[in-house]
């Protein structure tokens, strides 16, 4: 199959590939609509000067324009890809509490204080009401032949706990997860081939990024669909190649809805289509692999351990036939780019303490299939992971809807506001974490004040938390063992950082793979 029946995307004739029906057929107003936008943002420019520091809100913040909000900055001063500094910015310009607003006037507050952090993240909610992402909600809504809910990323309240019941307990199941383990070890190993494969005689491998993408992939559709697709393989089909790429539009497309010109709620702008047929595809993709899967389970006796997790999701009859297979879906992007970003990091960051790989090699045995008592043995492991998900975490901040008000310090917050809880910009500053900004793994052996491990939330919290994590977790702690089993990692310069709705790696990403 080749790369180009996907990422062109040719439909076949059953797939219905239609944009936007739910928008509002203004096809004669987008000139307008863009002449406004054009007038709006050079009066923006003019006035921006003039009114920074001057807005009257109790929080601090910056300046809000008419039917711009504070979108603008993101149009002007900062780059959306750059969205981690832009906060950073922010917060050292009205502190670490600030509202910003939005185009439709509501207003985001955006936290890096740890008390206060803290108290967002203890919310005890029963149905935290996490912001959808509208773009999804928008076009799923627009499809009920296909989705029956927005899915459980999207979805709130009884209709989220419904899904969450009924979808999550095999991902988050200590059963499911250590079922998995010789898999994951093969996994690992077919991993390790491929480097060495692409490994130059140097020790130098040229997208990394990419690899630990393949790798995501596998083991993530491996963990849902229980079967191997093959993506480690040197040369990957491209069925593969398609699906890492479309997920990363589909990230970056969410990332531009949220905080580029809404222009997509009122025409198929050309970022709608993008969003759509990346949504499209992978729909189509994964559609086919479970089909494949399906069709091979029937054939074959399961062991009840690792019976793939979608096969347990589609017996399940409380679910909507819909809802299951958008499940599995968002299972699987939700799982990909998110765990090959923490990977890169991970690796980055250990680069630069030879002296941790080191005391990690000798606390492992030094070659084989690694089992979970192998693991508990070597802290050096869960350190070094913990640590690179307190400086550098995928997820560098979590959304929630206030549902009932709060007060913080001197700020009440309404029920219903709309919180950003920073919990990746809280764990730089140096009144949470001694030495804050460096990579101190031994900071989780031998505690040194200040600690605050309870703003460490790489997979968020409550509820809503990322059912991924007990997966992810032993993943994490496997591939960097078995790495460090066979070579020291080095890494030159810096690494260049993204927000692709997630922070990413700019590609592509080199390091160098060193023998013992
Ligand atoms: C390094 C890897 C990963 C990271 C850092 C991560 C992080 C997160 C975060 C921060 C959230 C939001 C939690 C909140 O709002 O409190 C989340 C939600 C979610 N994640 Fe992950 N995730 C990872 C991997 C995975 C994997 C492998 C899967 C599936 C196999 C997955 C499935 C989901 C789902 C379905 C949700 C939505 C849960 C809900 O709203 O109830 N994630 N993840």
């Amino acid at each position: 199959m080749s790369v180009r029946r996907y990422v062109a995307f040719i439909p076949p004739v059953k797939l219905r590939y239609t944009t936007p029906p739910p928008l509002v057929d203004w096809s004669g107003v987008p000139t307008l609509v863009l002449a406004l936008v054009a007038f709006l943002m050079a009066a923006t420019a003019l006035l921006t000067r003039s009114v920074e520091g001057k807005r009257p809100t109790r929080l601090p913040g910056p300046p809000a324009l008419p039917l711009l909000g504070t979108r603008w900055l993101f149009w002007s001063r900062y780059k959306m890809n750059k969205l981690h500094e832009a906060y950073e910015d922010m917060f050292r310009r009205y502190g670490p509490m600030f509202v910003e607003t939005t185009p439709g006037g509501t207003m985001v507050v955006s936290i890096a204080e740890r008390t206060a952090l803290e108290t967002v993240l203890r919310i005890p909610a029963k149905r935290p009401y996490r912001p959808p992402t509208e773009i999804v909600q928008v076009y799923r809504r627009s499809r009920p032949d296909r989705y029956a809910s927005t899915g459980l990323v999207n979805e709130q309240g009884e209709k989220w706990y419904h899904l969450r019941r009924h979808l999550t307990s095999e991902l988050t199941s200590p059963h499911t997860i250590q079922g998995f383990i010789p898999e994951l070890n093969n996994i690992c190993d077919d991993f390790l081939i491929l480097l060495k494969t692409c490994r130059r005689p140097d020790g130098i491998v040229h997208g990394f990024d990419q690899l630990t993408n393949r790798m995501g992939l596998e083991s993530v559709c491996g963990l849902m669909l229980g079967t191997r697709l093959g993506f480690l393989e040197r040369r990957m089909s491209g069925r593969a190649a398609a699906l890492a790429s479309v997920v990363k539009a589909h990230f970056r497309a969410q990332r531009d809805s949220y905080y580029g010109a809404p222009l997509w709620k009122f025409a198929p702008t050309s970022l709608y289509k993008t969003f759509v047929r990346s949504e499209e595809t992978i729909h189509m993709i994964v559609s086919e692999l479970m089909e494949e899967a399906k069709s091979r389970s029937r054939g074959a006796a399961q062991d009840d351990g690792m019976q793939e997790i979608f096969l347990k999701i589609l017996d399940n009859p409380e679910l909507d036939m819909r809802d299951k297979k958008v499940a599995v879906i968002d299972f699987i992007t939700a799982g990909i780019e998110t765990l090959a970003n923490s990977l890169v990091f991970l690796l980055y960051l250990l680069s630069g303490r030879a002296d941790w790989q080191q005391r990690i090699r000798s606390e492992l045995p030094s070659c084989g299939e690694l089992r979970v008592e192998q693991l508990a043995a070597a802290p050096s492991v869960r350190a070094a992971v913990n640590e690179a998900f307190r400086l550098l975490p995928t997820a560098p901040f979590l959304a929630r809807l206030l549902d009932a008000p709060m007060t913080i310090g001197e700020h009440r917050l309404p029920a219903g506001t709309f919180v950003l809880a920073h919990t990746g910009a809280a764990c730089r500053r140096e009144e949470n974490f001694w030495r804050a900004n460096e990579y101190l793994p031994e900071r989780w052996i031998d505690v040194r004040e200040p600690h605050a491990p309870a703003i460490v939330a790489p997979f968020g919290r409550g509820r809503r938390m990322c059912p991924g994590k007990r997966f992810v977790e032993l993943e994490l702690h496997l591939i960097l063992a078995k790495i460090l089993q066979h070579w020291r990692v080095e890494f030159d310069g810096e690494l260049d950082i993204q927000f692709d709705f997630l922070l990413s790696p700019k590609s592509p990403v080199s390091l160098r793979l060193v023998e013992w």
